[in-house]
This record gives C-alpha cells, structure tokens and sequence, in this order.
C-alpha cells in the first residue's frame, strides 16, 4: 500500500457531454494534511472531490485512493467519508435518528454515546433531538460532518464545508478538521474563500477550467514574488505620495480615496520595496500607522493564476510540483 499518498491521479479526465469538467488531472496528496481545493465557479472542484468519493467516475486516467484503485466496478475503499452538494440527511428525523439512520445504512453498529459525542463535537447537542427540517444551512453542514466523523474516516472530503457557518460555527468546524488532522486523518476540502483556506490548510490545489493550475504548500504559492497593491496610512499623506513617487521600485496608484476617514495612499511593488518605501518615510518624518496588502498575498496569487490564460510556465511549474512529490 502507498503510505506515502493518500490520493494520487494520473491524467483524470471526467466530462458531462461537451463539458470537460477535469482534463487530465495529476494530483498527489500527502497523507494527515488539510489540503484545499480552490477555483473559479465551473473549475471542476465538486468534480473532483465526488470522484475522491467515489460518487462518479472518471472517463480517463487513473484514481488511487488510501492505496486502492478506484474506478468503474472499483468503489471507494473504507474510510473515506465526507459529501459535496450538501450532506444528505432526512428531514422528517431528529439529529440524533439522522445519525442512527445513515450509520444502520452503512451497516454500521453505532452506540448512542458515540452519536452524542458526534453531535457535541460539531456542537449540535442542544438541537439533538430537533427535527432536520428546521436546521439551517451551517446546522445541516456540521451534523453532515458529525455522520462523517462516526465512521473515523482516514479520507473526509467536504465539498465548502465552511458555507452557511456563523463565524463561531466556522471555528468550531476548524477546530474538528485540525484535530482530526493532528491524528492522521487526509481532508480535502473546497472553498472559494481563501482566508478559510488559509486558516486551514497546509497544501492548496488550484484548479481552472478542468486543470491544476498550482498545486504544493500554501506558503510556496502566497510567498512567490509578486507585485501587490498595498495600502499606507500616514501622517501626512501629500508627503508620503511624493516620498512614494521616489522610492526605487514603487508605484503609486492614481485614485487614492479615503480609507476609514482618512485618506490612504495606494501603491503597487513587491515586499521589499514596500520595506524601502517605509523606512524612506521614516526618514522623511512621516508617520506610518499601517501598511496592508489590499488583496491578501494568497488571493493575489490565485487571481492571477485563474484569471489570465494557462502559460507555459504555470504549465511547467505544476508539472514539476508534481513530479516532486511522486514519480510518474
Ligand atoms: N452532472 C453534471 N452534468 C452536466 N454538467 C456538469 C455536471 N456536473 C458538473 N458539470 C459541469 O462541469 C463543470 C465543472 O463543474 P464543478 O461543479 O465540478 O465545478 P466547481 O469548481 O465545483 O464549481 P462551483 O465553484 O461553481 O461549485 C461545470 O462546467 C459544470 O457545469
């Protein structure tokens, strides 16, 4: 078995009549990592996390997973758990039932303790005995997880698990995914929100019309040198816009407006540059009160890589994380 990967594809491809959903994904993922699946609407992110699954298979290519290759006639292997498109609970029965009923439906033999211990993890206790059909959207995604958790998953796929979670909520999920994580569990999660991502995970794929645009640490793709437009608060504005003009390697962007009643100052350069530009105002007496990256360095990276055209370099570059981690 491979102990070195919990998921590894070679040249996946799944298409819906003309739609090429995933073409010719290559993926390895470590084992007891949280790895994030982002990408634009239409990316092929439920795609992939149903084949992980087992939900659908692909067309084209090869899927293992937990060391079994899985396929048409090939289900997933035990231990993988997890939902996309919304768990799927019964809305006519209690927390609790929903729990009994899903865990009798895989054949399972489940205490009731284990069932509350489930529900207080995801804290869903207090609503135990409540009817499905009155949850909210957070409510249902975290008793999902809670069926996902009876079956100490050693793969839990969540398709946007953080939707719909009120900011306590999303910390506790967090929590449950870091701690099942710490133990060796596999997640792969898909967000669109990349402060979640960066809450969360260690490793991120980038997907873009069916294909991996970056795949690799988290670090590697937020830390890649890139031009960002950063926001200064400064003690004097008109001063700082003409020691900016004069800083080696920063722009300053036309339209600065104002910035929580004061009136901020916008420039476009890379890290070390901006480094310069600070001390240059030091020196020239003006006071910075904050220096903030407008977009977060992740989120800059991911639109550049999804909004413009696949290049050959971005072609290169992901072929070679790839080939880092496995051989081919
Ligand atoms: N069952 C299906 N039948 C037809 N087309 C489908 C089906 N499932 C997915 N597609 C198409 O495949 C492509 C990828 O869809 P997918 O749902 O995997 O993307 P996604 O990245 O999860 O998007 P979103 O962020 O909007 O959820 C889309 O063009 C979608 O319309």
């Amino acid at each position: 078995m491979d102990t070195q990967r919990a998921v590894r594809a070679r040249g996946l491809t799944k298409c819906f009549g003309d739609v090429v959903a995933l073409d010719g994904v290559d993926l390895d993922l470590a084992p007891g990592q949280i790895h994030g699946v982002a990408g634009p609407n239409g990316a092929g992110k439920t795609t992939l996390l149903g084949l992980l699954l087992g939900l659908t298979v692909a067309d084209k290519g090869e899927l293992t997973v937990l060391g079994r290759r899985v396929g048409r006639a090939r289900p997933a292997p035990r231990g993988v758990a997890g939902f996309v498109d919304g768990p799927g609970l019964y809305p006519s029965l209690t927390a609790r039932k929903n729990l009994a009923a899903l865990a009798a439906l895989r054949g399972q033999d489940v205490s009731g303790g284990r069932i509350g211990a489930a529900l207080a993890e995801v804290g869903l206790t207090e609503v135990a005995d409540d009817r499905v059909r009155g949850f909210s959207l957070g409510m249902r995604q975290r008793l999902g997880l809670a069926a996902a958790l009876l079956i100490q998953p050693r793969l839990l796929v969540l398709d946007e698990p953080s939707n719909g979670l009120d900011p306590a909520g999303k910390q506790q999920v967090h929590a449950v995914l870091r701690g099942l994580a710490d133990t060796g569990t596999t997640i792969v999660l898909s967000s669109h929100r990349m402060d979640d991502l960066e809450a969360l995970c260690s490793e991120v794929v980038i997907l873009a019309t069916g294909r991996v645009r970056f795949a690799g640490p988290l670090g590697k793709l937020a830390t890649d040198q890139r031009e960002l437009e950063y926001r200064l608060l400064t003690s004097d504005p008109d001063t700082a816009r003409r020691v900016a003009g004069e800083t080696e390697g920063v722009r300053p962007v036309a339209g600065t407006g104002a910035w929580r009643g004061t009136q901020a100052l916008l420039v476009r350069a890379l890290a070390p540059a901006v480094e310069g530009l600070v001390a240059a105002l030091v020196a020239a007496g003006v006071g910075v009160r904050e220096v903030a990256p407008v977009v977060s360095p992740l989120e800059a990276a991911f639109l550049a890589l999804t909004e413009e055209p696949e290049t050959d370099q971005q072609e290169t570059d992901q072929q070679g994380t790839v080939r880092q981690e496995g051989d081919r």
